[in-house]
């Protein structure tokens, strides 16, 4: 399909060129024509031409017939003058045209020739003497094909008339006529160089020819022209493309009157005929050809200006698209504004979306209604724009929906239809504006960051150079900014060793993405700062800019806290008393070689359980949550447990538990330290028990009955209850002594502490408190009788004889029971309440007194 800018251009060429075809196409047809037309005069003439040849032809062959005739009837009449007849024939023929008479015998032997006659010679085999010997009734004129003389050498064409005698056939008479001859006629007729002429036989062999008269004789026409057809007519013409040369040529025949035996052709060159009118033709070609190439020359002088005048349209059309679309359809927010009172004369589709306003509304709206100025501070930023002394302003416009959004506009004058109006791009740059509050934020929280950070940092550049710093960095280092700047800092390794140049952090970070050294530096009071230093690659910013940061931390505590860490450590390690350490769930965490020895336990075995694998079930659940309250609130535990070893022995240990508390309060470890007092308790036990009881009769002694005395009256007295005291002497122990021996009697006092023992309840108490003196203590007897019915039962125990190895003996005792009610007497009161009521029984023996 054609577009339809080329189709104007299109309807005015295509006419343009078929009116171009079309007068071509005339003109050529009319050279056409007018050569048809010559052609056609042409062939007239040929023909007239042909017309008036034959006549010709026809009086030249009439001529020769005239003389054969008188030389043959001379020949038949009287033979001797037809030398003379034969002379006066020569003297009518052109000289040299006439080239022999001959007369063949009625046998074909030459009778007569006037060239001379040597030798007898036979011409019946020749055409014209068979012509006339085939039809010798006939009288006939005959051309015979030209011939090449055997005796001349020449080419003649033999004329020939039958020789009649007496009616019958006597032979031939022949004329051998040169060609140049019968040609002459054909050469009279002033045809041009190109035209033929020719006198040819009915079988096509020429005769003669207007020229090429040697090319020609003895040959036949070529090919198969019209005349020599079987019914051709007498006369006519035709065209010959190049039936008698290679050019074209207009032909026309005409048969000799009364000679159906002979035939004129003339051929009229077509290019000859032609000649001027191609010449003609193509002179008119010429200047119809100049006149149209100057006619399409000028056609496309048109097309193009044409052309030329179609792209500016064009490219004004585009423009003016491109304007518009850049001006509705640009993303930006665009307002053409009347300057002189503030119309809103255009809006973009862009504005209608960020104004919440349909255009046609922005159109009729003036700009005061969309910024939060007042109309005065509006009108003089218009001003400004206008006379280009600002193109930048930043605004609050106010949008449809009330929302206030920071924008900044870009507003130049510009001259529209005569009138200058102002054009302004707006940016909404509301976010970018909170944007940069939020950098400025964020820049001033790292730079506070940055500047008080315990850590001190450095920042360096590309370079190397230090771009930035804290204070404490500067702390830390020891320098002030200028020191720091001059790479003052002297760095020591931690064998006291200097750090190379090159191994400086500010060189290391260049170099390696990340390192971590620790250094110390010599302060100027002579003391060390122990200092870990980091040093971090920066990844390239957006400008492509690299650095490196530099931290710098004062660990000199942490270093001594490392080496105080090592003695303990070693402490830990090496230290008889077995230190368990546990997290805040009471799982163990670490215990050291000395528990091992102690438990029996590996550290493999322990660590994450609880230690209740050395729990000896000895302690019972008060004291557990007395030792759990004792940890949560003084933070520390102190005594001793009975644990079992891994063998399962049992053994005491003293432990201290301390909790190590987090500044929250919350207890993160528990270490415990344990020492195997086992046997340092059974030692204590051993003195305590001889301290405490008869060694004699391992019974308690005195001091511990009084504490065990003392300590149930203060239970008889909260429980309202009585305690009894038995008072036991026996009775005339000493004759025992005496007769038998200390030895029997500390047997004897054996064996009656046994007896007593044997009657009383656990909660009683024996004691032995002199030498054949003991007590009982009953805790909670209900009355006195009670007490009398145990004294009751200690006399019948004492009833039966103790057998004593070397002697069976007998022996009483006298018991004094004194009974305290609701504690309403002292210990000591009580026994001596009990021992006076001794005495009292002492009176009877084996018996008993009560108060
Ligand atoms: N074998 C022995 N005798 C002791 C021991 N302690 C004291 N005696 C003796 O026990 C005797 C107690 O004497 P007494 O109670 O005064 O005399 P007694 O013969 O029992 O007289 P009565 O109590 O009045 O019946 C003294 O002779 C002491 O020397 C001891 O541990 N072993």
């Amino acid at each position: 399909m054609i577009p339809p800018r080329n189709l104007a251009r299109t309807l005015l060429l295509t006419p343009a060129l078929v009116a171009i075809g079309a007068y071509w196409y005339f003109l050529l047809d009319s050279h056409r024509q007018i050569r048809e037309a010559t052609l056609a005069r042409t062939e007239t003439v040929a023909q007239q031409l042909a017309n008036g040849l034959a006549a010709q032809m026809a009086s030249v062959v009439r001529n020769i017939d005239f003389v054969s005739d008188i030389l043959r009837q001379d020949y038949v009449s009287d033979k001797s003058a037809f030398a003379v007849s034969v002379q006066g024939a020569f003297r009518a023929f052109p000289e040299h045209t006439l080239l022999q008479v001959a007369v063949i015998d009625r046998n074909g032997y030459l009778a007569y020739s006037s060239l001379g006659m040597q030798e007898k010679v036979f011409l019946g085999d020749r055409e014209h003497f068979r012509i006339h010997a085939e039809h010798p009734d006939t009288d006939r004129a005959f051309f015979g094909k030209p011939l090449l003389g055997r005796v001349s050498g020449s080419w003649s064409i033999q004329f020939s008339r039958p020789v009649r005698r007496d009616g019958a056939f006597d032979g031939v008479l022949v004329l051998s006529i040169s060609p140049e001859y019968l040609s002459h006629a054909l050469e009279q007729l002033g045809l041009g160089e190109h035209d033929s002429a020719a006198l040819i036989r009915e079988d096509g062999s020429y005769l003669a020819t207007n020229r090429d008269i040697d090319f020609f004789i003895g040959e036949t026409v070529k090919g198969s022209p019209p005349y020599l057809a079987p019914d051709a007519p007498a006369r006519g013409s035709f065209r010959d493309g190049a039936t008698h040369a290679p050019l074209g040529r207009i032909s026309a025949w005409r048969h000799l009157k009364d000679s159906d035996q002979l035939m004129v052709h003339v051929g009229i060159a077509e290019q000859d005929v032609l000649a001027p009118v191609e010449d003609e033709a193509a002179a008119s070609r010429k200047a119809n050809l100049a006149g149209t190439l100057l006619f399409l020359f000028l056609l496309a002088v048109i097309m193009r200006q044409w052309r030329r005048l179609e792209h500016q349209h064009m490219r004004l059309q585009r423009n003016e698209k491109l304007y518009r679309s850049f001006f509705e359809k640009h993303s930006s927010i665009k307002l053409l504004v009347d300057p002189r009172d503030g119309s809103i004369r255009f809006a973009n589709d862009a504005a209608a979306a960020f104004y919440g306003y349909a255009r046609s509304t922005l159109e009729s709206m003036r700009i005061t209604d969309l910024n939060s100025l007042p109309a005065d501070e509006v009108r003089a930023s218009i001003g400004e724009a206008t006379s280009k002394r600002s193109n930048r302003f930043v605004f609050k416009h106010r949008l449809a929906g009330g929302a206030l959004r920071d924008v900044e506009v870009y507003s130049c004058p510009l001259e529209m239809d005569g009138t200058t109006l102002l054009y302004s791009i707006i940016h909404d740059i509301t976010e970018r504006q909170q944007l940069e509050i939020r950098l400025k934020d964020s820049e001033e929280r790292y730079r506070r960051v940055f500047a008080t950070v315990p850590s001190g940092m450095m920042l360096l550049d590309g370079e190397g150079d230090i771009v930035l710093w804290n204070d404490a960095a500067l702390t830390i280092l020891g320098v002030d900014a200028a020191g720091l700047q001059r790479r003052a800092v002297k760095l020591f390794k931690r064998d006291g060793q200097p750090v190379a140049i090159e191994d400086y952090p500010s060189r290391r970070a260049l170099r390696e993405p990340a390192a971590h050294a620790l250094y110390y530096a010599e302060l100027e009071n002579g003391g060390k700062r122990w200092i870990s230093v980091h040093t971090s690659q920066l990844p390239p910013d957006a400008q492509g800019r690299s650095g490196a940061v530099v931290s710098y931390t004062d660990v000199s505590k942490l270093i001594e806290l490392e080496e105080s860490l090592l003695i303990s450590q070693s402490v830990f390690e090496s230290t008889t008393e077995a230190i368990v350490v546990a997290d805040a769930d009471s799982r163990v965490i670490r215990v050291n070689p000395a528990f091992t020895r102690m438990t029996g336990y590996d550290a493999e075995e322990v660590i994450g359980k609880r230690p209740v694998v050395l729990s000896s079930g000895q302690q019972d659940e008060a004291f557990w949550q007395a030792m759990c309250q004792s940890l949560n609130a003084k933070g520390s535990w102190e005594g001793e447990i009975t644990d079992r070893h891994k063998n399962g022995q049992l053994f005491i240990e003293k432990l201290k538990i301390s909790a190590l508390t987090h500044p929250d309060g919350i207890h993160s470890r528990y270490v415990a330290l344990c020492s195997d007092i086992t046997s340092q308790k059974e030692q204590e036990a051993q003195v305590w028990h001889r301290a405490h009881h008869d060694a004699l009769t391992g019974l308690p002694n005195r001091n511990l009955f009084l504490d065990r005395l003392g300590q149930a009256i203060t239970r008889a007295q909260r429980r309202r209850e009585s305690v009894g005291l038995l008072f036991i002497d026996l009775d005339r122990f000493k004759p025992v002594n005496d007769t038998w021996g200390h030895q029997a009697g500390d047997l004897l006092l054996c064996q009656v502490a046994a007896r007593i023992g044997t009657g009383l309840r656990d909660e009683d108490t024996l004691a032995r408190i002199g030498g054949d003196e003991f007590v009982v203590l009953l805790p909670q007897v209900a009355s006195m009788d009670g007490c009398r019915n145990v004294a009751a039962k200690i006399l019948a125990n004492l009833e039966t004889p103790f057998e004593l190895g070397m002697a069976t003996l007998s022996i009483s005792a006298s018991i004094g029971i004194a009974i305290s009610h609701e504690g309403d007497c002292s210990a000591e009161a009580l026994l001596h309440s009990a021992d006076v009521l001794m005495y009292k029984a002492k009176q009877e023996r084996n018996s008993f007194a009560s108060a």
